[in-house]
Order: structure tokens, then sequence, then C-alpha cells
């Protein structure tokens, strides 16, 4: 099991508290589609993704990155018990869409650099470590039920 130490635990809750999920959220998944576009091929449904600027003032491309984000704090709410948390979200995403486990690290380290953006030297190194072993565990968990 994952150990999170208390200053670890309190970076990311008192961060948590403070992020807009939806601004965040909708801004880490556009980046995701833009600075990687080969996860683009997994929203074709979500209509016009032509150019970053088709991506950014997608609300589709928003509204699931606010998802994405939302889910992210079922996360920071049940830090001893995130493989658990994600066990229907690694199913759907492994075993349905199929999605690389790649991709999990990558969105993560793109909410990193989201929050990095968003919060400025509020968001320090020792900040950076918690949030990004919290997006490793993530990704772990999210992975877990490849087959
Ligand atoms: C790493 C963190 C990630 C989290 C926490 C996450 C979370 C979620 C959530 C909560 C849903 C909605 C599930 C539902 O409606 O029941 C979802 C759906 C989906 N996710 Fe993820 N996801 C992550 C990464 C990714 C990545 C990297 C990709 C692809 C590159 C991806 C592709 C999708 C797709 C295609 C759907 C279905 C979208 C739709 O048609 O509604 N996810 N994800």
């Amino acid at each position: 099991m994952v150990h999170w130490t208390a200053e670890e635990k309190q970076f990311i809750t008192s961060l948590w508290g403070k992020v807009n999920v939806e601004e965040c959220g909708g801004e880490a998944l556009a980046r995701l589609l833009i600075v990687y576009p080969w996860t683009q091929r997994f929203f074709s449904s979500f209509g016009n993704l032509s150019s970053p600027t088709a991506i950014t003032g997608n609300p589709k491309v928003r509204a699931h990155g606010k998802k994405v984000l939302t889910s992210f704090g079922e996360a920071v709410k049940n830090l001893d018990n995130i493989k658990a948390t994600y066990a229907k979200l690694s199913e759907l995403h492994c075993n349905k869409l199929h999605v690389d486990p790649e991709n999990f690290r990558l969105l993560g380290d793109i909410l990193v650099i989201v929050l990095g953006a968003h919060f400025g030297r509020e968001f320090t190194p020792a900040c950076q470590a918690a949030w990004q072993k919290l997006a490793g565990v993530v990704a772990h968990a999210l992975a877990h039920e490849y087959h």
C-alpha cells in the first residue's frame, strides 16, 4: 500500500480545496489533446478538435475534463484506498476503452503543469512532489485492471 506522510496529505488536501475543478479540468484535458494529439482518437465523438483553439473552446472537452478532475477528487478523499476507488474506472479504461496506460501518466504530468500555471509560487517543489506522487498512484490504480 502507498504510504503518505502527514505533510504530503496536507499539501494535497489544502491545494485541492482551492482548485477550480471546471477550469483546471477543462484545461488539463485540452492540453492533453493538444500536446499529445494521438489521444484525440478516443474522443472522436466530441466534435471539432481540429486546432488548439477549437480544442480549448470545445464544450465537450471542458465538460469531460471537469468530470476527469472531479474523479481525481475521489482520490484526494480516499488517499489510503485509491486502488479500490478506481476499480470500476480501471475496468472501463482498460477493458472497454483500451486506453494505453502510458496515457494516464501523461494526463497526470499535464495536470501538474496546469496546477503550476494556476498556483505559481504557491505550488512549491514539495507541493509538486506530493501531487506528482498522487498522479502516479492514480495512473497505477487506473492501469490495474489491464489484461
Ligand atoms: C488519468 C486520469 C483519468 C481519470 C481520473 C479519468 C476519469 C474518467 C471518468 C470519471 C470518466 C467517466 C466515466 C463514466 O462516465 O462513467 C472517464 C471516461 C473516459 N475516459 Fe478517462 N480518465 C483518465 C484518463 C484518461 C485518458 C488518458 C484517456 C485517453 C487518452 C481517457 C479516455 C476516456 C474516454 C474515451 C472516456 C469515455 C468518454 C465518453 O465518451 O463519455 N481517460 N474517464
